[in-house]
């Protein structure tokens, strides 16, 4: 990684926005996205997603620059609206970069699942044994304080995009209109799946909203822009490109493939499409390029839970202990609690009928609870200073986010609440040893209404796993 205040140039930080969001999510897009919607539906849906991410990226930008004091996304959380606030958009972030990591580990056996059939089920038990230990070993090398370094990044970067890219230009020529035409809406008698338009267009948000999932560390990178100026443009064209790319890799196959194939190819999508449209030897070329890329992305998802988890201790989040650091700089204790959380996970995938769906579905729903504290914490700056075009951008940000997680499933939001109650304790801990108040009168009932959900989506758990 560059020296903190190296400032970097716009064409670094478009292609930084660019990989920093690209994990697993592009790999198997086409069908998750055709077990959504025809072409015609997806597409409004890519563009509703898209103005909603860059009203996202140009709040992230903006706190950036008007807030250069709070550093985290959490923080905004807590200088805006007390600790309490602080923990819940921490403890999110904190959920959902270690649920992402659940998501690669699931896309991961899938693709060894190409050259070995055995791993073929994403969470068979052997899948998850290996997985589990894919996973202990990320944190025992993070423990140990290896990062990406930045030529290894330059490699892994290459490693994911040349694929992508080779898949689009061949899927280009591939293309014929006719196919693409076909079923464009999805409403002919024997369409695939259920109906509507709107219907369609809804189903589509979960695996749109979630490959976008990391933009916000793009825009923290912005900050070492030559200008506020330079890194809003870059950000933004960045994440134009990143639409660009998601839209081509994902819509391009509906112009080759039916509707019924897509939604039947095996995971990840792209290596067998890409096996089907030029040979067994695409498939392998797929295949590695998304194996180096995902254990690349793996390796810094896992340091960045543990950092949140030790950042928040800093702040008098959670108790001290979990903030301390070993001999080479990394929070021991936060990596051990975030690699049981995915252990424990893992375990649960087994009762699981789509276990990436599940886990890329949660990982979202958590980051969408960061998301709309930042975009409130935006209205709030705004509001104070009279910027109405920035009030204009949070209010769009805080809806686009409500409304977007509201379509993609409220559900997943419900799961995550269990995961708050073992950090409402950890935040209690933390907090009863300070002289301040432990709760203002609103947050008892924020912490009574946490627990109250949490307990009941861990019965309604329960009962599903036993009933299964
Ligand atoms: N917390 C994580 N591990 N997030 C990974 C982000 C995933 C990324 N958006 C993808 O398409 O795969």
């Amino acid at each position: 990684m560059e020296t903190p205040n190296k400032k970097i140039n716009s064409l670094t930080l478009v292609s930084l926005v660019v990989t920093t969001s690209i994990g697993s999510g592009i790999f198997a897009l086409s069908s998750d996205l055709a077990k959504a919607a025809s072409p015609g539906p997806a597409l409004i849906s890519w563009f509703i997603v898209g103005c909603g991410i860059l009203l996202l990226a140009t709040t992230l930008n903006n706190l950036l620059h008007e807030r250069p004091d709070l550093q985290g996304i959490f923080s905004y959380g807590q200088s805006g609206f007390g600790p309490f606030t602080g923990f819940i958009s921490g403890w999110g972030y904190w959920m959902s970069c270690w649920l992402g990591n659940v998501a690669f580990s699931t896309v991961f056996m899938s693709t060894l699942g190409y050259f070995f059939p055995v791993f073929l089920k994403n969470n068979s038990l052997i899948s998850i044994i290996i997985a589990s230990l894919c996973s202990w070993f990320l944190t025992w090398l993070v423990n140990r304080g290896v990062e990406n370094a930045a030529f290894i990044n330059s490699i892994i970067t290459l490693c994911k995009l040349i694929p992508i890219f080779t898949f689009i230009i061949v899927s280009i020529f591939a293309f014929k209109s006719g196919i693409f035409t076909q079923d464009f809406w999805g409403n002919l008698h024997n369409s695939v799946g259920d109906g509507s338009i709107l219907k369609q267009i809804k189903n589509c948000f979960m695996v749109m909203m979630w490959v976008f999932v990391g933009i916000e560390g793009a825009s923290v990178l912005s900050a070492r822009a030559s200008s506020q100026k330079a890194a809003g443009r870059a950000t933004i064209i960045g994440v134009l490109c990143l639409l660009l790319i998601y839209i081509c890799a994902s819509i391009l196959p509906y112009g080759h493939f039916t509707r019924v194939q897509l939604i039947n190819a095996k995971q990840p999508a792209m290596v067998y499409l890409f096996k089907e449209l030029v040979g067994s030897w695409g498939g392998t070329f797929i295949s590695i390029g998304l194996l180096i890329s995902i254990f690349g992305a793996w390796i810094s998802w896992t340091m960045l839970p543990a950092e949140t988890l030790s950042e928040m201790a800093k702040k008098q989040l959670l108790p001290a202990k979990i903030g301390q650091l070993n001999k080479h700089k990394a929070p021991t204790f936060a990596l051990v609690i975030t690699g049981v959380m995915v252990q424990i996970f893992l375990i649960t995938l087994l009762f699981s009928q789509e276990a990436y769906e599940l886990a890329y579905s949660l990982c979202t729903a958590a980051v969408v609870i960061s998301y709309i504290i930042v975009a409130a914490f935006q209205i709030k700056q705004a509001k104070q200073q009279g910027n109405r075009l920035q009030l204009a951008i949070g209010w769009g940000t805080l809806l686009f986010e409500l409304v977007g997680i509201t379509l993609a499933g409220l559900q997943y939001l419900l799961v995550c609440t269990i995961i708050y109650l073992p950090g409402i304790y950890l935040y209690y801990l933390a907090r009863r040893q300070l002289s301040a108040p432990l709760f203002s009168k609103r947050e008892k009932w924020g912490v009574i209404c946490l627990i109250f959900l949490g307990v009941l989506a861990l019965i309604l758990v329960l009962a599903q796993i036993i009933k299964i």
